[in-house]
């Protein structure tokens, strides 16, 4: 595909979004019906439409309209590219712009310049104060590929030494050695031996970082497992006995084949038979997923209060739900991925006056762009 096809390709599959398809499906729909493109072309469609989606708003306001052509308009405009040789109706270029087009688009202004939806706006600022706008800010950049090395398996050294062998560099992180950013070939790891073979796990810093602060434990509890990012942490940081549990077995069903290939010791649960008591329970909650707008940028524009206020009662619903399951003087470690404070901090106050057998043992925010992805930890422990 030429650069222009590729910009058409980027302007169907972002009409295809603003019309309320997910991304990663509108991607995929273009992807079926498109077997000429080749991997090189559909890697740079898709950072097409993930950097459109990212800067959707400034992008559409410097094209002149929300529209996939008034972004990629904008995106033109944005990085100097003179978009009458783009939008050449050549080959399978774009049509040529029309007059209306050429003259409209005007530089952001507000939150359009800030790439955020007006209704998150009151919420991000009490939450963030001084930070709101150079989060947001942050948010309009791709985030840095982050690798957990795999403990079970290899140390730091090893793993970068065997990506190396596969053309993947990678520099470690200066306070975990095992949290390794990516510097060169992020998109052969899904392919590479190292990966299929547990040397490393694709997870962000953040809860990298979140986990490695966790205290000291026997037997935990991962009860909302999901994809099992964090349950597989838990068993590589040395503690004998994991179970995994969610409410939905289907999240889990690559749990058991990535332990497998971690050589990691999981016990899976089934939803709702969870049994006894632990010294750890972790529950990473349903969220916003407000501090992974960088790699969900769709989900930034699908932001509404109704659904955050849903998401508020599961949260709280939840953390009462696992009580039981924490052992006397054992730790309840709550975590979420977004920057809202009413998922964070609020919710931590609401439940220790609920719970006057807890208390706080630490909270800690993590912010882009010196962490990589928003993220929010708080460790309580049953008195
Ligand atoms: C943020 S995701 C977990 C991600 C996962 N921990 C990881 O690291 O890959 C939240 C999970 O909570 C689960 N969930 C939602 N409501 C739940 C409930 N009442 N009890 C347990 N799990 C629940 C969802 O199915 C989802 O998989």
């Amino acid at each position: 595909m030429t650069p222009n096809a590729r910009i058409s390709a980027a302007i169907d599959i972002l009409d295809h979004v603003l019309g309320g398809m997910p991304a990663e499906a509108a991607l995929l729909r273009w992807s079926r019906s498109s077997r000429f493109a080749g991997s090189g072309d559909r890697n740079a469609v898709r950072d097409l439409v993930f950097d459109g989606l990212r800067r959707l708003r400034s992008r559409a306001a410097l094209g002149g309209s929300m529209s996939g052509r008034g972004v990629m308009l904008g995106m033109c405009r944005e990085t100097g590219l003179d978009p009458v040789n783009v939008f050449t109706g050549e080959g399978h270029a774009p049509l040529p712009l029309t007059a209306a087009e050429l003259a409209a688009g005007q530089a952001p202004k507000g939150l359009e310049a800030l790439d955020l939806p007006d209704e998150v706006w009151p919420l991000w600022q009490q939450s963030l104060g001084h930070r709101a706008e150079d989060v947001a800010l942050a948010m309009r950049d791709r985030a840095p590929v982050w690798l957990r090395v795999n403990a079970l398996r290899v140390d730091p050294q090893q793993a970068i030494a065997a990506l190396q062998a596969e053309g993947i560099t990678c520099q470690p992180h200066s306070e975990l050695p095992t949290a390794l950013m990516v510097t060169d070939g992020a998109r052969k790891i899904a392919a590479s031996s190292a990966y299929r073979d547990g040397l490393i796990e694709l997870q962000d810093l953040s809860p990298q970082l979140a986990c490695a602060a966790l205290p000291a434990a026997k037997r935990a509890l991962d009860y909302c497992a999901g994809g099992g990012g964090k349950a597989l942490a838990l068993a590589a940081s040395g503690i004998g006995s994991v179970v995994a549990h969610d409410a939905s077995a289907a999240r889990m069903t690559d749990l058991a084949q990535r332990a497998r290939r971690a050589g990691a010791r999981i016990q899976i649960a089934a939803p709702g038979s969870v049994k006894g008591s632990f010294d750890l329970v972790l529950v990473d909650v349903p969220c916003s997923g407000s501090g992974t707008w960088r790699r969900t940028p769709d989900a930034k524009w699908r932001f509404s209060m109704p659904a955050l206020h849903n998401l508020l009662q599961t949260q709280k619903d939840i953390l009462d739900e696992v009580v039981p399951h924490v052992a006397p003087k054992g730790h309840l470690a709550y975590m979420t991925c977004s920057v809202l404070t009413p998922e964070n901090g609020d919710q931590i106050a609401a439940f220790l006056t609920r719970h006057p057998d807890f208390e706080q043992d630490f909270q800690r925010s993590f912010l882009p762009p010196e962490a990589s992805d928003g993220f929010f930890m708080a460790v309580l422990r049953r008195r």
